[in-house]
């Protein structure tokens, strides 16, 4: 088997031996035309991953970058059971949910004082001091607390011994390229390791270990360190809400028996082949969106390559997700509890 297998040929491969899920040829091709004009503004663009959230860092430095890579090692399960007991954290006046809730969090202890982005922190908090970093501002406590102190002594130990605590020195050994990037936190941090078996092949998703690479090129603004030249080889990042609106946008379709096992709530483990499904088909649907967006510009002479990939596809559907919450109730979204997304 691979040691590493490609997100987007397994994605390929879901998609053509799915049961439940389909991608819907047509609606792709219809999200990509509603996209169009979106593509070429401002709020597509990578600048807006600053100019758009309050709570992403400002600059550019080594300490930026620490803050992406400690977020996102803890980007994961932020979902509640029942909608009304939510897990919320109250930062500078505003109180902010689901993945905003986290970032707060955060923010929250470096203003306390709390290194909590520095490795030799992070390496050795106990259970308590997680605890209380993440503490909620509802009845309801950060889900995965004990999981979350895990992978947090798990990194921070790997950080100090092979690079000198800081996620910049990997992000310099990559040499400006995401693929080679996307490897050495695969190769460093078991916790990245988003994989599954599907018709007895190895598959992967890997979505905190795709999101590390393009916050990372977000925070560096796609310069110096942070200039990968093969950024749009990465796919969009298969969490539960990009599966959710391409199905609310008519781009994914699910069968009626596991919308009724969406709608019922059913949990569902990581691996099993529903979420194999899911997962898979909506990285290539969005992989087919992009292809048709880039081939209606290349009809009007525009090379639009620099301009669309995955990542800014799917940070905009992510966004447009967070925006449309209402309209989106209708559509369920599939709950796992894990710690890849
Ligand atoms: N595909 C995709 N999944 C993403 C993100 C982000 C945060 N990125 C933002 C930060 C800067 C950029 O500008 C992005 O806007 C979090 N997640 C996932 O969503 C879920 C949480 O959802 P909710 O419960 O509604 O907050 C959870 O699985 C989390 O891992 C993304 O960008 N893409």
């Amino acid at each position: 088997m691979e040691a590493f297998p490609s997100p987007l040929e397994s994605a390929k491969f879901i998609a053509a031996n799915s049961k439940d899920v389909s991608v819907e040829e047509e609606g792709a091709r219809r999200v990509a035309e509603s996209l169009f004009d979106k593509a070429s503004s401002e709020e597509f663009g990578l600048a807006g991953w600053k100019s758009l959230h309050e709570l992403n860092p400002r600059d550019a430095g080594e300490e930026a970058v620490g803050w992406v890579f400690l977020v996102d090692t803890l980007n994961f399960s932020f979902w509640s059971e029942r909608e009304e007991q939510k897990y919320l954290v109250k930062y500078k006046g505003k109180t902010y949910s689901g993945y905003w809730s986290l970032c707060a969090a955060v923010n929250r202890a470096l203003d306390d004082g709390t290194p909590i982005t520095s490795a030799s922190y992070f390496a050795t908090m106990t259970l308590d001091q997680v605890r209380h970093v993440f503490r909620s501002d509802t009845e309801v406590p950060i889900p995965l607390l004990e999981e979350r102190h895990r992978v947090l002594n798990e990194s921070g130990t790997v950080l100090l011994e092979k690079f000198g605590g800081s996620f910049l020195t990997c992000v310099k050994m990559s040499e400006k390229s995401a693929q080679k990037l996307l490897h050495l936190v695969l190769e460093n941090f078991p916790s990245y390791r988003d994989e599954a078996v599907f018709e007895k092949k190895k598959v992967s998703f890997y979505k905190r270990a795709q999101i590390l690479v393009a916050d990372t090129w977000s925070v560096l603004e796609g310069k110096g360190d942070g200039f990968f030249d093969d950024i749009s080889s990465l796919t969009i990042f298969a969490d539960y809400r990009i599966p959710q609106v391409l199905v609310h946008l008519k781009a994914m379709k699910y069968s009626e028996k596991l919308m009724k096992k969406l709608r019922e709530g059913t949990v569902f483990q990581s691996g099993d082949r529903e979420e194999v499904e899911i997962r898979g088909c909506s990285i290539w649907c969005c992989a087919l969106i992009c292809k048709h967006l880039l081939e209606l510009y290349e009809k009007k002479g525009q090379d639009m390559r620099e301009k669309i990939n995955a990542v800014l596809l799917d940070y905009y559907l992510w966004d447009y997700a967070r925006e449309h919450r209402a309209e989106m109730k209708d559509v369920p979204f599939h709950r796992v509890r894990c710690i890849y997304y």
